[in-house]
């Protein structure tokens, strides 16, 4: 088969298989919501959205998506699965208003002597029974091969027996699915140019599972043979390991096979959003197009690269899925991805500022916290405020919290080249090193001032892992004063707002004309 440029259908079957996810069940309004915006925003060929008879809530949701798909004129889009039961099947579809029947027939011998106790020719004839049925009340037809890579690998006969007795009925679509996600990229290829060729006139589509997380791979060598449909789910949903992903499926058909779709990708990343809210399945953060952290560099080199001459950029830029680049913060961060993230705030550092901020963040990635673009503005403003003044060091500390109980802490620090170990106890672990380190600085004729306000805040992202930023106001006497500390911990975060208050003050100290 030619890999000439050619339309390949997308039916998508997120609310069919994709709900057949362990834990996953959509509500009416749920399904409503996914099928619109496949149909209409990621405009998607054709969707499979239920199970025929399966409940009352199903009933529904599919009768609420006919309705909405005829107004639109989307109408032969809109699929169910219905099985061989005569004219029950055929019935719920018509009854929910539905146009297409997707007939599950079984693909392989073994399902259909063990699953059903029929023969090739008993099964067939009910097939035929069925579809002349849907038929005669005016439903298109396709059929599945149920366990059809099996069937194709362990009964060729029985698989080319059914395809002699269902090729001369009205059946629009042959859908072929990998059951078990057991087939290779190249046993793909093999099989479908065999049917393909057998079978010049009929329509397949290709039905892959990711049990090998083969099934995109596989979706390329179906194309590659000829098909003209292959079926996907958002977020690779799906009975066991899922589907294929629909987004992964449209930029490899795009980009790799000069296929041509209908998909609107700009909407990739939405739809997986609404599918992950609605089936409560988190996507992966490196799941291709669609995680969150898939266009985000982290090592300062590619920040580096990405500004000269865009060395880093593939075919895959955030832009084409409305998503923008981003500079992970951390201990492999350069100056780079510091300077691409003060664009995105539209900050200006000097060479020097930019320096010490960028020290800062290596050091706090380096003891693991995840350091975001939300927390860099305190970062900065922690940084830019800094003096370098040395005269109290806290050199360690550890406090102890519990519920209904005092805390504790114990503290050492180095002040003016002195080393001091105590202990302090308080209501909270702020107010016990308060009463320690009051210990300490009594020997250096320095008490603290008091608290006039004691102010935390996170970034605005609001993820529990942020840095936290301290304000203290201090009312030292004749005049009020601010000091700031930034932790990911909020008790070290007012106490690095204190050290940083006593430094200043120590020093104004020592070089008063009394000192
Ligand atoms: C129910 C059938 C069509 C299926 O999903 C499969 O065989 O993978």
């Amino acid at each position: 088969m030619s890999t000439h440029s050619r339309h390949i259908q997308l039916m998508d079957t997120t609310l069919r298989d994709g709900e057949q996810t362990q834990g996953v069940a959509f509500t009416p309004m749920e399904k409503v919501s996914i099928a619109k915006a496949l149909l209409q925003f990621l405009r998607v060929d054709r969707i499979e959205v239920a199970s025929a008879r399966v409940s009352e809530g199903e009933k529904e949701a599919v009768s609420l998506i006919n309705q909405w798909a005829r107004h639109e004129g989307f109408a032969e889009r809109v699929e169910v699965l219905g099985f061989v039961d005569h004219t029950r099947s055929v019935d719920w579809i018509k009854s929910t208003g539905g146009s297409v029947i997707n007939l599950l027939a079984k693909g392989s011998e073994k399902h259909c002597r063990e699953q059903l106790g029929k023969t090739l020719e008993q099964h067939s004839a009910d097939v035929l029974q069925t579809i002349t049925y849907a038929h005669e009340q005016g439903l298109k037809i396709n059929v599945y091969l149920e366990d059809w890579s099996n069937g194709y690998k362990d009964s060729r006969e029985y698989v080319y027996g059914l395809m002699e007795r269902l090729q001369q009925a009205p059946i629009s679509h042959f859908m072929l699915p990998d059951t078990l996600g057991v087939m290779s990229p190249d046993e793909v290829f093999a099989s479908f140019s065999d049917m393909c060729q057998r079978y010049p006139t009929l329509q397949f589509d290709f039905h892959p599972h990711n049990d090998y997380g083969l099934a995109t791979a596989n979706v390329m060598a179906a194309v590659r043979a000829g098909v003209s449909a292959v079926h996907c789910t958002v977020n690779c949903l799906g009975e066991r390991a899922g589907n294929a992903s629909i987004a992964e499926v449209a930029v490899v058909l795009r980009d790799k096979m000069a296929m041509e779709l209908s998909v609107d990708e700009s909407h990739l990343v939405r739809i997986s959003e609404m599918v992950e809210n609605f089936s409560g399945k988190r996507v992966a953060a490196n799941a291709p197009i669609v995680g969150a952290d898939v266009f985000t560099q982290t090592a300062g080199i590619h920040a580096d690269g990405d500004q000269k001459g865009g060395l880093y950029k593939t075919k895959l830029g955030p832009e084409r899925f409305s998503r923008i680049r981003s500079y992970a913060l951390g201990k492999m961060s350069g100056k780079a991805s510091l300077k691409k993230n003060l664009e995105q705030l539209e900050l200006d550092l000097s060479e020097e500022d930019q320096k010490k901020v960028l020290a800062r963040i290596v050091s706090i990635g380096d003891s693991k916290q995840t350091i975001t673009t939300d927390d860099l503005p305190f970062i900065i403003a922690d940084v830019l405020e800094s003096k370098s003044y040395q005269h109290i060091k806290l050199l360690a500390c550890s406090i102890n919290s519990g519920l209904d109980l005092p805390s504790t802490v114990s503290i050492r620090v180095d002040v003016k080249g002195e080393k001091h170990q105590t202990t302090g106890a308080g209501s909270g672990g702020f107010d016990a090193f308060i009463d320690a380190i009051g210990k300490v600085l009594q020997h250096y004729d320095y008490t603290l001032p008091t608290l006039a306000d004691f102010e935390i805040r996170i970034p605005k992202g609001g993820h529990t892992s942020a840095l936290t930023e301290c304000v203290i106001t201090w009312d030292c006497g004749t005049e009020l004063r601010k000091t700031r500390g930034v932790h990911v911990n909020q008790v070290f975060a007012g106490i690095l707002a204190t050290i940083k208050l006593i430094n200043i003050q120590l020093h104004e100290k020592a070089n008063s004309p009394q000192a």
